[in-house]
């Protein structure tokens, strides 16, 4: 199946590493929700894809072989700094991207007016872009993303300051875009969205992927959380220095344990026999945490790898 890889991507400005090696993959007819804090350099391996930047080392391929001119002009990209000509009307600005991707201008200007319309901006065809609001002006930016029907989206943070229904229209796009079996590949810090969006997530953590998988896999693999219904947790939890109470799940007195860092793996059994010991247990089970919950536990974990680059 056709894949837009990363691989072992390095990069630093000056001083500054942004990319460590870098490595994951977007398959075709995916939602790829790219996170990870500020800095963590999201953009810049978005960046190298389009071959804005080049990397140090490490390269993007498609279908397995390096992505060339010929693969770059087939990509969709809504670039971070937004990069429509202000004082050129949209109509006018979005037919002469389509055009310089090789649309004749029949199809240029069909495509054009599909999109201003699916996008909700087809009133404001005639207009300068900077005369739009700013929500208005992105919808305009995803519309040049999809004008030329790219068989690629890469999309830097294309939900930053969207009001919910844009959110909605944009979302519906992306899903029809994956549909259609284009791999999407989109940044966000929003990731209740992220979450509902992509089949797959990706967390960036200094320059490198910490964590990738399918948003139940994820957070399956990232729990060490464990929802116990059986006997109060003050008659067994003692036996197992390595985990601690973290609280009740509800109010009919089922006990939420988490294991402390260095724990062993399979801790969640230690758990299992001494409630077992203490008593009925009518209900053992992995607390799944949400995308917000695993993307702090990484970000905590990125802040203690920072500080210890440094030392
Ligand atoms: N042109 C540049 N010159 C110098 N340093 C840069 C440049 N662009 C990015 N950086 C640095 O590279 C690192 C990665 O930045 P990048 O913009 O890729 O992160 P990001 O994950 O997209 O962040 P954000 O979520 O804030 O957009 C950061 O430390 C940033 O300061």
């Amino acid at each position: 199946m056709s894949s837009l890889a990363f691989d072992a991507l390095t990069k630093s400005y000056g001083t500054v590493q942004a990319l460590r090696g870098l490595t994951f993959e977007v398959r075709a007819g995916e939602i790829f929700g790219f996170v990870g804090s500020n800095g963590a350099g999201k953009s810049t391996a978005m960046r190298i894809a389009l071959g804005v930047l080049a990397a140090d080392s490490g390269t993007v391929s498609w279908d397995g072989r390096p992505v060339d001119h010929a693969v770059r002009r087939r990509i969709g990209y809504m670039p971070e700094e937004r990069g429509l000509y202000p004082r050129m009307k949209v109509g006018e600005q979005l037919v002469y991207l389509a055009r310089l991707h090789g649309l004749d201008p029949a199809a240029a200007r069909t495509s054009m007016e599909r999109w201003t319309d699916v996008l909700g901006v087809a009133a404001r065809r005639d207009d300068e872009v900077l005369k739009l609001s700013l929500g208005n002006q992105q919808r305009v930016q995803l519309a040049a993303a999809l004008v030329h029907r790219p068989d690629i989206l890469v999309l830097d943070e294309p939900f930053s300051g969207l009001d919910p229904v844009a959110v909605d229209v944009m979302s519906g796009v992306l899903r029809e875009q994956a549909a259609a079996g284009v791999p999407v590949i989109f940044s966000s810090h929003q990731l209740e969205l992220v979450e509902r969006l992509s089949d797959r997530v990706g967390i960036v953590r200094a320059g490198s992927m910490v964590a990738v998988g399918g948003i139940d896999e994820l957070r399956t693999t990232g729990s060490r959380r464990w929802v116990v219904d059986g006997p109060p947790p003050d008659r067994w939890l003692a036996h197992v220095p390595t985990v601690r109470h973290v609280g009740d799940a509800s109010s009919d007195g089922r006990t939420v344990v988490e294991a402390a860092p260095g724990a062993p793996a399979d801790v969640d059994q230690d758990v299992l026999r001494a409630a077992l010991a203490a008593g009925a247990v009518r209900e053992f089970a992995v607390q799944r945490p949400t995308l917000t919950e695993l993307y702090r536990h990484v970000v905590t974990s990125d802040a203690t790898a920072q500080a210890g680059d440094r030392a």
